[in-house]
């Protein structure tokens, strides 16, 4: 569905080296802090920069010969024509995309008590950014690529975007989602794939079964630092208590070391350990 190869892009203070891998009927999450390359990722898969080096392949073809109508997106920070009203918006979208399904977008505004007759600079964040997300999924495009679409919202409207998201897979299962967050929990249950990325560069990519299954975070003393094998370390962090250790072996420890605490994974304590710890 998408291949990323060693896509490079220089700006003065920044530069970005990434390659990565999309196969249909996947959800992948890219989760990464505040200026970590997202947005300069997606535009550049997008044809929206110019890159300096490297290549895409996006539905079987190099990404500047993609059909458009086949892609839908939304990115970060880039507004909707916030001085149309929902209704003369509507009107553009079916001008824009061929295979714009109206019904759909309609019944999902009724959904949503989106207001036809109000502009949408007159709407609250959280509707606007469900705007976005039901734009780039109303012409059943085969490929979502969706930048922090929950970004800056409350836990429900992140949820309803997330259900969105799932919906639009359950229709089709040779779609595929490329979605951005820094929030992780948001990734957590609806990815299959997951890449972190820091300074322009993935950390490390994972399947969520993985992740979850295999990965663990050890809290151990002082004392027991020590004494436990550590080959299967991949981050550590002073604790008040004494160390907090990320694995990807969890089992291994959990049957040789019974007495060790192992805390339930989840994705924010993973990716913090992944940051922070050394
Ligand atoms: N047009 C540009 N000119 C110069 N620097 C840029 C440009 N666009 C992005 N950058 C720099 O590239 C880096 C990565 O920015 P990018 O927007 O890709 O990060 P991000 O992970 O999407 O961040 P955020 O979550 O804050 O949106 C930042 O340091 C940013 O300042």
């Amino acid at each position: 569905m998408l291949k990323v190869n060693h896509v490079q892009k220089s700006y003065s203070h920044f530069h970005l080296d990434c390659s990565l891998e999309i196969k249909r009927g996947s959800i992948t999450g890219i989760i990464g802090k505040n200026g970590s390359g997202k947005t300069t990722l997606f535009k550049a898969i997008l044809n929206l920069i110019h890159i300096d080096s490297g290549d895409i392949i996006l539905l079987d073809k190099d990404y500047k010969e993609v059909d458009k109508n086949k892609i839908g997106c939304t990115l970060a920070n880039i507004s909707l024509c916030e001085y149309l009203k929902l209704k003369d918006l509507v009107d553009v979208l079916r001008n824009t995309y061929q295979d714009f399904d109206l019904d759909y977008f309609l019944q999902k505004c009724n959904q949503y008590q989106f207001p036809l007759d109000k502009k949408i600079n007159e709407f609250s964040t959280g509707m606007k950014a469900k705007l976005n997300v039901l734009i780039a999924l109303s012409h059943h495009a085969t490929f979502l690529i969706l930048d922090e679409p929950t970004n800056g919202l409350d836990v429900l409207a992140r949820e309803e975007i997330i259900d969105l998201i799932r919906e639009f897979m359950k229709e089709d299962e040779n779609r595929s989602v490329l979605i951005s967050s820094h929030i992780s929990s948001d990734l957590e249950g609806l990815c299959d794939d997951i890449y972190m990325i820091d300074g322009g560069k993935f950390l490390f990519h994972e399947t969520t079964d993985c992740l979850l299954d295999q990965y663990g975070l050890l809290k151990l003393t002082d004392k027991q630092f020590d004494q436990v094998d550590p080959s299967y370390f991949i981050k550590t962090r002073k604790e008040n208590y004494g160390y907090a250790v990320l694995t990807n072996q969890k089992q291994f420890y959990q049957e040789n070391y019974p007495e060790i605490i192992i805390e339930k994974n989840n994705f924010d304590t993973l990716f913090s350990m992944m940051l922070r710890g050394e």
